[in-house]
């Protein structure tokens, strides 16, 4: 174990690496040759692996990321870029819900943002209460999909258990 505490502050240095990294900035570059596309675009099932503020366990879930353009759309991958940027700090999961939303609304000025967090809580399941196989739902809806509820259900219809 002589080298552990030396390896166990790497691993950290992964398991926080969100802090370095500006979740706008990587929404900056958006395309507007959308062909006026005007419908929803959903990134679904998006893994992530993040740990909780209050026992720094693994929280291991992931993320349905949905909005509906308004003239300009970002690459796809940046969604799952913003989940994991928000994954990779101290988090808990409602505030990570909502800070994945905000971003999006933020730098893409979208008609509106859905984002839906399903994540088992290692906290939850190998200590404490020690229930296995529950998982926490969180969701963040923004301007249309708050507003809306038939875009919410678009939404909620492409999420699967
Ligand atoms: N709402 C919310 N709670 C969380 C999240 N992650 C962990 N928790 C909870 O944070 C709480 C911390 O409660 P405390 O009573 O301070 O800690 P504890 O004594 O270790 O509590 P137990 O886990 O019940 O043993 C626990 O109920 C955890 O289940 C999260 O993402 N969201
Ligand atoms: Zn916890």
């Amino acid at each position: 174990m002589l080298d552990t505490p030396a390896r166990a502050a790497r691993a950290f240095e992964e398991y926080f690496a969100g802090y370095e990294q500006d979740p706008i900035q990587i929404l900056d570059r958006t395309f507007d040759e959308t062909g006026s596309y005007e419908e929803m675009v959903i990134l679904r099932g998006i893994s992530f692996e993040s740990h909780c503020e209050h026992h720094i366990a693994p929280i291991i879930g992931r993320a349905w990321v949905a909005y509906v353009p308004d003239g300009r759309v970002v690459g796809i991958s940046k969604l799952a870029r913003v989940v994991q940027v928000y994954a990779k700090r101290f988090q808990i999961q409602e505030r990570m819900t909502s800070e994945i939303a905000s971003a999006v609304q933020k730098a893409l000025k979208p008609k509106g943002v859905g984002v839906i967090l399903k994540a088992n809580h290692h906290c939850m399941s190998s200590r404490g209460v020690q229930k296995i196989g529950s998982d926490m739902v969180t969701s963040c809806m923004l301007g249309c999909f708050r507003d809306n509820p038939i875009s919410r259900q678009e939404f909620m219809a492409m999420v699967e258990d």
